[in-house]
């Protein structure tokens, strides 16, 4: 199935916020696709980061409706919305330092189903056990040969990577990623542009990124914010010869990777 036909996984329907008098979101429309790499950029202040709060409910919204999975989750509170499907990466600081890798995904596996926290190695019949999730990830993730190492011994990529993998291990449908790629170096974003085109065969992607190749090479679609609205949504090479999309970028950022 190309990505324009798969199904609408998770929509905004003219979603807002507000703080005080300050419109952060103007009503913002978005239609996400499963299993597509969707990636929202902006200048900074667009509003990016805060309609990640509003779709994934670390925030509520002042305005308008947000749909996951055929249901109206605008109101739940964010651990429902992971239970339902959502999860997004979390920071390094979140990370188990001292703990092994595979020790750090195993408690992330857990936690999307904390009362069955102590029982994890034994998860139901029918349903795949812990420790294969675990152990997909760490092959997902190129860090198998890492797994008995202490978080806080890896390189700053991989444990971005970790952390990418902390929120597969809920083995979610949707997966929030909110610059995945700050700090890293030519090799490593190789690699975590690997890992995140990988990630649409399980999952669907939504991406904030302010590294135009990347987003310019591995999106699906991108959706283009400015002040607090959508400015542009198209295919890659559609926003990259978008006039008004140049103007916002003052036309010096569209012009990473080959798409
Ligand atoms: N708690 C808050 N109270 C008041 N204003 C806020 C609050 N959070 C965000 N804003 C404002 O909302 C606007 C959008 O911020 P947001 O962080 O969503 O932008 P962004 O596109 O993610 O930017 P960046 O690329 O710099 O991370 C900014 O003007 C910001 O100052």
């Amino acid at each position: 199935m190309s990505a324009t036909a798969s199904p609408i996984l998770l929509e905004a329907q003219g979603v807002e916020k507000r703080y005080d008098k300050f419109v952060a979101l103007g009503g913002v429309n978005l239609k996400v696709r499963a299993n597509t790499v969707h990636s929202v950029i902006g200048p900074n202040g667009a509003g990016k980061t805060t309609l990640f709060h509003m779709l994934t409910g670390t925030k509520q919204v002042s305005g308008g409706r947000i749909l996951f999975d055929g249901h109206d989750v605008t109101r739940e509170p964010d651990h429902r919305r992971v239970r339902r499907g959502m999860a997004r990466s979390f920071q390094v600081t979140s990370l188990f330092l001292t703990l092994p890798v595979r020790e750090n995904l195993r408690l992330a596996a857990q936690g999307v189903a904390p009362k069955k926290a102590l029982d994890c190695w034994n998860a139901p019949e029918g349903r795949r056990s812990c420790a294969d999730t675990v152990a997909s990830v760490l092959e997902r993730l190129g860090l198998a040969r890492y797994a008995d190492t202490p978080a806080g011994n890896l390189s700053h990529g991989q444990q971005r990577r970790l952390e990418v993998g902390m929120a597969l291990a809920a083995r979610p449908k949707a997966i929030f990623l909110d610059e995945p790629t700050s700090g890293m170096g030519i090799d490593d974003l190789e690699e975590m542009k690997r890992l995140i085109q990988g990630l649409k065969d399980e999952h669907t992607v939504v991406l904030i990124e302010h590294n135009m190749g990347i987003v310019m090479d591995i999106s699906d679609t991108i959706t283009v914010m400015q002040q607090g609205r959508v400015l542009a949504e198209g295919l890659p090479h559609e926003i990259r010869n978008d006039e008004r999309v140049r103007s916002a970028y003052l036309g010096n950022m569209i012009t990473g990777g080959k798409a």
